[in-house]
């Protein structure tokens, strides 16, 4: 379990993490979203344990992340500029996990080797960057964290690399309830991994949901009424997010489940009525309209 109370992080003076909280419980696969400059490497970094925060906690479990040579041995961090030691092959580098990362499993190693397909006598910094970043994962997953930090980590990796990523992530989640706290710029990109989201924007957490809660909770309603006198009635009556008059017909935004949206309307008589899914993407353009943030730029 990741727990972070109130952190913040100054450079000189820009306020790069600001008064921050947050937790991602053990087994789940957290989406930290934000635009360019947002914090995200930052925060990651101090989780990791390898920035200071000015101020504020990061937990590990019990434990203070920062120099905690214990934590670290639990941790796994893939930052978005991969680190190998020069002229390293790959099972040199795997040799210099074995000795740091207690959980080592070198069958698992050997067994990854099917999936990455990269010759381990092979020096890491011949490779390509999306091999570069096959090799990160490979040593990552052999090394057997508890928790797993991922800074950008699907860039330069070709679609079916991916997916093969992806379903190791699961695979550990599901098989050892691993930790995963990932960021991205690009919710598309996420959203079929995490459970939970968050989304980050100068330093601040600006939301953060159950994805599962989050699909269940908001709902697009297209209805138009018999009578359009008794529409603000109606609409008093639901928590619209967002509204637009197409015609005679108004398209809603609305939070709250089918049950209770089908309830509001019961008594009202409709020409038409429909309760449309709506997708992750749309429901963060509405949920942070409402809040007036710009976040364009979090959804390629
Ligand atoms: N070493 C540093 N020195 C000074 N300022 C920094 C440093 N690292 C980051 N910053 C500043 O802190 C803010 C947050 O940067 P950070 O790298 O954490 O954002 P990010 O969300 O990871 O961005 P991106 O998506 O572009 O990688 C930015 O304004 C950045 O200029």
């Amino acid at each position: 379990m990741i727990t972070v109370k109130n952190l913040s992080k100054t450079y000189q003076k820009e306020h790069a993490v600001e008064n921050l909280s947050l937790s991602v419980k053990k087994g789940s696969i957290y989406g930290l979203l934000g635009s360019n400059g947002a914090g995200k490497t930052s925060l990651l970094k101090m989780i990791a344990g390898i920035l200071r925060p000015n101020s504020g906690d990061i937990l590990i479990d019990s434990a203070v992340a920062y120099e905690n040579i214990e934590v670290k041995k639990r941790v796994v961090f893939i930052p978005d500029a991969l680190y190998f030691y020069p002229q390293a092959t790959v099972k040199q580098m795997a040799q210099y996990y074995k000795h740091f990362y207690p959980n080592w499993n070198q069958a698992r190693f050997q067994q990854l080797e099917e999936v990455f397909n990269i010759e381990p006598n092979r020096k890491v910094h011949r490779l390509s960057k999306g091999m570069k970043r096959q090799v990160a994962f490979w040593l990552a997953l052999s090394a057997m964290p508890d928790i797993l930090i991922l800074d950008e980590p699907i860039d330069g990796l070709d679609p079916v690399m991916r997916q093969k990523i992806k379903n190791l992530l699961f695979q550990e989640v599901a098989e050892r309830e691993l930790t995963v706290l990932i960021s991205s710029h690009n919710l598309r990109e996420i959203e079929d991994l995490c459970d939970h989201v968050g989304i980050m924007h100068n330093g601040k957490l600006l939301i953060e949901k159950d994805l599962d809660d989050l699909k269940s909770d908001t709902h697009k309603v297209q209805l138009a009424l018999a009578d359009p006198t008794h529409e603000e009635h109606l609409l008093n009556k639901l928590t619209i997010l967002h509204k637009e008059k197409r015609g005679s017909i108004t398209l809603l935004i609305v939070r709250g489940s089918e049950g209770e949206i089908e309830k509001a309307v019961a008594t009202t008589k409709l020409l038409i009525f429909d309760l449309l899914p709506l997708t992750l993407e749309e429901i963060f353009i509405y949920e942070m309209g409402g809040v007036g943030y710009e976040i364009e730029n979090i959804l390629l």
